[in-house]
């Protein structure tokens, strides 16, 4: 398996253009977290404001928008037109409401790549996301007791061959799939690769929000370029290369802020603006050769 790279990563990470508006740079909707867990919701728009993006529309219930305002007042609450979505962490799939339950239906129906996670997971069992016509447009962020529950399989059992496992969910369910745990498996089509593992000290609730809200923005900017450059649109292995790389720079954030031990998973949104710095300027140097 290709492990994915900063290099890789940094050809993924879309600067903005001189003429750029926030619309043109791409507009994520977030539709996350609910009354027991909202703050998923605010750790995904966090991370994908600090990664980078035109705007963030947060569209989950009420009592997260306020938390999710009070931390960061760029996000908006007005619904409109985005390139892509960002649905389920912090949403417990057994107990969704209606106005939930009908957010991530419109998500999927929207015609814009979608990043599933959590509670989201089992409406991409359902097949909702075929509806829309446009299966190649789906990234899945299960981590293994996810993935095994999607499959009927055993943890024990994706744990131990994490690339067959995806590989089986990306072909059931037409769509990219992102396996979370020590080591990030992404597969689409025939496609796989590996994001080496950070710190273990990443192990901590809420860093899945996190890495949904890095994906959702690059997803959400690079989909916006998709729009005006439709030769370059999202096929299965783009898909992959760019979920790899979400995985990349979420991974370097999380080593900065751990320095070697514990840290929150605000303070790796705090460094994700520096390492996305840092990759643009990697990604204009001259090949060596
Ligand atoms: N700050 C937040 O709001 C957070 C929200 N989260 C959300 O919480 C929801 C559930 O996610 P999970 O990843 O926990 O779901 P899982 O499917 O991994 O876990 C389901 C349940 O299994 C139990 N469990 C499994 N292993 C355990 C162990 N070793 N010790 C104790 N209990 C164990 C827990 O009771 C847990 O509630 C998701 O919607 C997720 O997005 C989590 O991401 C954590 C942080
Ligand atoms: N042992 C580990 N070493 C390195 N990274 C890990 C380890 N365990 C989990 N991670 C990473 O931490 C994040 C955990 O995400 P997730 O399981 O969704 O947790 P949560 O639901 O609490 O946000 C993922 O990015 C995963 O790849």
């Amino acid at each position: 398996m290709r492990i994915w790279r900063p290099a890789d990563a940094a050809r993924h990470v879309t600067v903005p253009l001189e003429h750029d508006d926030k619309y043109s740079r791409g507009v994520l909707g977030i539709a996350t977290g609910s009354e027991s867990y909202p703050g998923a919701a605010v750790l995904g728009v966090d991370a994908a404001l600090h990664t980078g993006v035109g705007m963030v529309r947060y569209v989950g219930p009420d009592a997260a928008g306020s938390l999710v305002l009070q931390r960061r007042p760029e996000a908006v609450r007005a619904r409109g037109r985005v390139q892509a979505w960002l649905i389920g962490s912090g949403i417990d799939a057994e107990h969704r409401d209606a106005s939930t339950e009908r957010a991530l239906r419109e998500a999927f129906a929207d015609g814009v790549p979608v990043v599933a996670d959590a509670g989201a997971l089992d409406l991409v069992v359902e097949g909702l996301h075929r509806s829309t016509g446009d299966p190649g447009r789906l990234i899945i962020t299960p981590h293994a007791g996810e993935l095994a529950r999607m499959l009927g399989a055993a943890r024990v059992d994706v744990v131990a061959d994490p690339v067959a496992a995806a590989h089986e969910a990306a072909r059931r369910w037409d769509c990219v799939v992102l396996l979370k745990g020590h080591l990030t498996v992404v597969a689409g089509g025939d496609v796989v690769v590996g994001a080496r593992a950070a710190t273990p000290w990443l192990a901590t609730a809420g860093a899945g929000d996190a890495l949904g809200g890095v994906l959702g923005a690059m997803l959400a900017t690079r989909a916006a370029r998709w729009e005006v450059e439709p030769a370059n649109s999202a096929d299965a292995a783009a898909l992959v290369e760019l979920a790899a790389s979400a995985a990349v720079v979420h991974g370097i954030a999380a080593n900065r802020a751990s320095g070697g031990g514990p840290f929150t998973v605000l303070e790796l949104c705090q460094h994700l603006p520096q390492v996305i710095a840092e990759l643009a300027q990697l990604a204009t140097r001259e090949p060596e050769g």
